[in-house]
């Protein structure tokens, strides 16, 4: 089996400072080991309640915080050890989707900046007709009309709008992996289903390999292919999302799918939900920051 454009996590392990726990450590991601193909493309969802340890795991395949325990790798090495072309290689080829892209943007530039910034960082045209035609081309794919976008600040924009100009870079770019940390969970029900419609198409036209992270089932239904399921900060499940869906294996899976509300009026949700926040456990080490990916 090749390790070409493959992402491994093997014994991840992620803990914090924390006061409040009885050692004072908090243990965010306590064992999490799975890989992600780029062959053949791939849709993976991870889903747990909030603060399972999800954005934890994106942030560490990011390489914006080094596990503490365990290792990540991309094609058989190390991603806090790669030499500064395969680390450009790397950053190329995994591209996030945060669930605010305000963050992204900055406020006193327009949003085509973020878009120039990807041309030529990446070099992706070699003259400015060139990039233009790309920017205009990806943002077409995503569904927005350059007329209407370029040139405008990013409060200008709607959520959707700004969301989708990060779809448009990662056209441009053609990861052969996206993470998307809860990039709907802000966007209306139509809004969102053309970003997660834009995601299907990166996979099925473009052969990018999404993982997906979200605490709602509804959002790992529509996308279909497979699904991880996370409770405090260890992968309990994980296969295609009909049958996890259909037959749990795991009691949490079970939970959360009995948690889901009914949207039959007369047949309210009553059972109430118990969450759990002990996920504290002894330290073996310190987490380090690494530099931001976009
Ligand atoms: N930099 C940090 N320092 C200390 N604790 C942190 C840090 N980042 C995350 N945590 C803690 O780690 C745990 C997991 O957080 P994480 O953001 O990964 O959860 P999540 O599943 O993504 O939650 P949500 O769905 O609410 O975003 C939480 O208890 C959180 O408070």
């Amino acid at each position: 089996m090749t390790t070409d454009k493959v992402i491994e996590l093997r014994g991840v392990q992620q803990r914090f400072h924390a006061r409040g726990t009885p050692d004072g450590y908090l243990t965010a991601v306590a064992d999490a080991s799975f890989r992600l193909d780029a062959h053949p493309p791939q849709v993976v969802s991870l889903v747990g309640q909030s603060g399972s340890g999800k954005s934890t795991i994106a942030r560490n395949i990011l390489g914006l915080q080094r596990p503490t325990d365990g290792t990540i790798t991309y094609g058989g090495k190390d991603i806090f050890k790669l030499s500064r072309s395969e680390y450009d290689d790397y950053r190329r080829n995994v591209q996030p989707v945060f669930q605010d892209p305000y963050s992204i943007f900055n406020p006193f530039y327009r949003v085509d900046r973020v878009l120039w910034k990807a041309v030529k960082k990446f070099s992706l045209a070699t003259t400015r007709e060139a990039g233009l035609a790309l920017i205009e081309e990806s943002l077409r794919a995503v569904s927005l009309d350059p007329d209407r976008v370029l040139g405008r600040y990013p409060h200008q924009l709607s959520g959707g709008q700004r969301q989708r100009i990060m779809l448009a870079r990662i056209h441009m770019l053609r990861p052969a992996f996206v993470i998307a940390d809860e990039p709907v969970s802000m966007l209306d029900a139509q809004i969102r289903k053309m970003f997660l419609d834009i995601l299907l198409d990166f996979q099925r036209a473009h052969g990018m390999t999404t993982l997906f992270i979200t605490h709602d089932l509804s959002t790992v239904y529509y996308l279909g292919g497979q699904v991880m399921v996370i409770n405090k900060g260890e992968i309990v499940e994980r296969g295609p999302v009909t049958e996890v869906m259909h037959t749990p294996t795991h009691p949490y899976t079970r939970l959360l799918l009995d948690s889901i509300p009914q949207p039959d009026p007369d047949a309210r949700w009553t059972t109430r939900i118990t969450v759990d926040e002990s996920t504290a456990t002894p330290p073996t080490d310190t987490a380090t920051e690494a530099t931001p990916i976009i």
